[in-house]
């Protein structure tokens, strides 16, 4: 992996000086190409400092580095491409940034439930209803959050008048700031006497990575008080093992096999809890976490706790799921159920079969591209594999992240996607939840996608905060079956789909659930594979003659019936 990293992080340098008229069309300003973005692009713009906005000066990262440079498409130079490099000149992508705070895009917004309270416009609102303390108001403000998101605006008070909730928003429109902006502010102190003992608020999410990005959320709005958040880890657990440092805790972000481990292990008690969110909430009801699920909301057990389950989609299974575990809940819908924003340019993009696929993706990344783009692909040996293949193809800082690198890789694979290190990040599903790095621009299904949810969230990764984003999907023969759901997605969130397609017949049941089991090679390269496939056979003929020549030297000096034994050296096990 280390290797992996060297090849893939490059040597390139930005000659500035060749390039004196690009940088200086740079530094005439980035205008975006959507209105929504103007305020916060005027106030954040590093164009108007003179320097390269950071997501376009790709070279910096290979400042000092050494090897061989990489392979680099040249900067933008006809009109279409200085264009498309402008758009890409948006501000604020690095996670320090204020996010384009008043520029989200408005959208319906649809309640069902008993005295559903009124939206609050303003956080202004909020505090002055609620009570909220400013402090709190105060430290989003300094997050560059200043204005309530359609979610936000409804959620809030929902939460804030003790209620159930199940609330339903697309991808990027601030969620967690839904959910924890209520917490603290029932909260409102840290952990005191009258605060009883044991953690009093747990958020559950299907990944460690969106546990770790929640906890840094969690601090932002902690700033300037002694709140002990904890985000659960095998380290983390065993202090909370002991019963003096667990009953001061105020909130716990995990995920939820590890706080049931703890739970089992009985070195954790949550019968302080008032406060229970399942982010990604489809997910967390699905069959592989339910049973999980259903242990943690039995072991809170205050009876007077407020549940709320938040996700982009909530297929109508996970609903009934849902409000069987939340008493007296509102539901509110923000914009359209499972579907994306109108900000993500949508495209399917058809490969005859998957080894066409690799191909198709090199000479897409042989243009100019908007950096980062993430990529997905089905299976981890997929990502590594298309990872090691960019890098073999000249393309730089080249990243991968699934669930079986080690937790120290993942980490680090994250913290250079948010430094913005990575220019092409390949990645499972593992990522297509929950996961904000404002800064990418492109999400390449390079394997369709196993469910509309997953399609969803996956090409939810961009146009993030009212940004503008674009998602490419490839689709082969085999994909073919699944393609209608996909397309009918396309058209609800405006983008056009070719008319063929959605003369395709429905999908059965049946097959829609075999969407995510289309059976693809561990390799992307299917040349690599026929090398690797003869490099599997010599080694198999040479070492079936070494077992030959063995067996006949046993025989001159073994009696007949001693037996080799099955599955030798040659065993590929
Ligand atoms: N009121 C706001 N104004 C501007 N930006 C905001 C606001 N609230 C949240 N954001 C920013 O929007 C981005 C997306 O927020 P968040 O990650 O909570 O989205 P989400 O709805 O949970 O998305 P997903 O469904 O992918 O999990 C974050 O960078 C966050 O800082």
């Amino acid at each position: 992996m280390e290797a992996f990293q060297l090849l893939s992080r490059g040597g390139a340098k930005f000659d500035k000086k060749r390039f004196t008229n690009d940088v200086a069309l740079f530094k005439e300003g980035g205008t975006s190409n959507s209105s929504h973005h103007k305020t916060s692009a005027a106030a954040a713009d590093p164009l108007q400092t003179g320097e390269l906005p950071a997501e376009l000066d790709f070279f910096k990262y290979a400042q000092g580095g050494s090897g061989t440079p990489a392979k680099r498409k040249a900067p933008p130079t006809t009109v279409h491409q200085r264009k498309k490099a402008r758009l890409s000149a948006e501000p604020d992508d690095d996670d320090d940034a204020p996010p384009a705070a008043s520029s989200m895009p408005k959208h319906r917004v649809t309640a069902k439930g008993r005295d559903v309270p009124a939206p609050a416009e303003t956080f202004e609102a909020l505090r002055e209803r609620y009570d909220v303390s400013s402090h709190l108001v105060q430290n989003l403000r300094e997050s560059g959050i200043v204005e309530p998101t359609g979610i936000q605006a409804n959620g809030i008070p929902i939460l804030m008048e003790g209620r159930d909730l199940a609330a339903i928003s697309p991808t990027g429109t601030g969620k967690t700031i839904a959910y924890l902006l209520p917490i603290f502010a029932a909260l409102n102190a840290p952990s005191g006497k009258d605060s009883g003992t044991g953690v009093r608020a747990v958020i559950l999410a299907p990944t460690r990575e969106l546990a770790g990005q929640i906890h840094n959320e969690c601090l932002k709005l902690a700033q300037g008080r002694k709140w002990r958040i904890v985000l659960f880890s095998k380290a983390t657990a065993s202090t909370l093992a002991d019963k003096n440092v667990r009953d001061k805790v105020d909130i716990v972000i995990s995920t939820p096999l590890r706080l049931v481990s703890s739970l089992q292990a009985g070195a954790l008690d949550l019968n302080n809890v008032r406060h229970l969110v399942l982010d990604e909430a489809d997910r967390m009801l699905d069959a592989e976490f339910l049973p999980q699920i259903q242990e943690i909301v039995g072991a809170c057990s205050r009876s007077d706790i407020q549940k709320a389950v938040f996700s982009a989609t909530l297929p109508a299974g996970a609903e009934k799921t849902a409000n069987e575990m939340l008493t007296d809940p509102i539901r509110i819908v923000v914009g359209l159920k499972d579907t994306p924003l109108p900000l993500i340019s949508q495209t399917l993009t058809y490969v005859r079969d998957d080894h066409s696929k690799l191909p198709s993706l090199l000479s897409y990344l042989a243009q100019p591209y908007n950096p980062p783009v993430l990529i997905f692909t089905s299976t981890q040996p997929r990502a590594a594999s298309l990872a090691e293949e960019l890098v073999l193809n000249g393309i730089s800082n080249v990243d991968c992240l699934h669930a079986g690198l080690s937790k120290k890789e993942r980490e680090d694979a994250v913290s250079r996607m948010r430094r913005g290190e990575s220019w092409v990040m390949v990645s499972t599903e593992v990522m297509a939840r929950g996961m904000d790095f404002k800064g990418v621009r492109e999400v390449i299904n390079y394997d369709f996608p196993t469910s509309v949810q997953s399609y969803v969230h996956r090409i939810g990764r961009t146009g993030r905060a009212g940004r503008e984003g674009k998602a490419v999907t490839y689709f082969t023969d085999d994909d073919a079956p699944f393609l209608k759901p996909i397309a009918n997605v396309l058209l609800q969130s405006g983008s056009t789909v070719p008319e063929w397609i959605l003369k395709l017949p429905k999908p059965s049941k049946m097959k829609r659930k075999a969407m995510g089991k289309v059976k693809r090679d561990e390799i992307v390269n299917s040349a690599r594979k026929i090398g690797r496939n003869d490099a599997v056979k010599k080694r198999d003929m040479i070492a079936g003659s070494k077992r030959r020549t063995a067996k006949a030297a046993a025989g001159e000096t073994k009696p007949r019936s001693v037996r080799e034994t099955p599955g030798g050296d040659d065993s590929d096990s």
